[in-house]
């Protein structure tokens, strides 16, 4: 690196945009979150920036939470055990937990999730992680597929069912619209202290 009056900081040599995991799920286990999933549950998806309120041209999905009570412990451990695995080796943040619950979002016909970051002002000043779980198999849905933004270019994420991507909350993605069919995923933010 050529810096002009050098401070000495460390660099991180294992960072990356997004990582990957395959059958991190398995068949059973997304039935079991699949099934978690009430009709009566679902709220149309908010924004992003906590703010009350719906941005039709940002985001169309319909969301359920996953209550962090004792039968979705495992999901939580699961999930949580992978991002500090994740983040010891790739990232180094500082990371507590989880940032509000997880959540399951449904993609229906014409759904989309537009560009975006999950990292913003107010609370979501201290999501770090990012987590997405395929919880569909390619063959239920066309289009749908979650893009990440690297400077010019837009890279797919895997597809698979069963695998979780995990990106720093800070870099740009979305969901492209759904042609057919119906896709799932679980969603999760990693929190911690503001960075510094
Ligand atoms: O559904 C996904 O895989 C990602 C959705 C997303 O980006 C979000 O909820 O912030
Ligand atoms: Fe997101």
């Amino acid at each position: 690196m050529s810096v002009t009056f050098p401070f000495g900081l460390p660099q991180n040599h294992n960072f990356s945009q997004f990582i990957y995991y395959h059958n991190f799920l398995n068949a059973g286990e997304i039935d079991i979150v699949r099934g978690l999933w009430q009709r009566n549950e679902e709220v149309e998806a908010k924004l992003n920036s906590g703010e009350e309120g719906f941005d039709d041209a940002l985001r169309k999905t319909k969301v359920a939470f996953i209550e962090p009570q004792k039968e979705n412990h495992w999901l939580y451990e699961k999930l949580g055990s992978l991002a500090i695995k994740c983040n010891q080796e790739r990232y180094g943040f500082e990371i507590l937990g989880f940032h509000y619950n997880l959540q399951l979002a449904k993609y229906g016909e014409g759904d989309f999730f537009n560009w975006h970051l999950d990292f913003g002002v107010g609370p979501i000043s201290n999501r770090k992680l990012s987590i997405s779980v395929q919880l569909s198999d390619p063959s239920e849905y066309e289009g749908g597929e979650l893009q990440f933004m690297i400077n010019d270019e837009i890279i797919n994420a895997p597809k698979e069912k069963g695998t979780v991507i995990i990106f720093p909350s800070f870099i740009m993605h979305r969901v492209t619209p759904i042609t057919k069919g119906t896709r799932q995923s679980i969603v999760g933010w990693i929190a911690g202290p503001p960075y510094r």
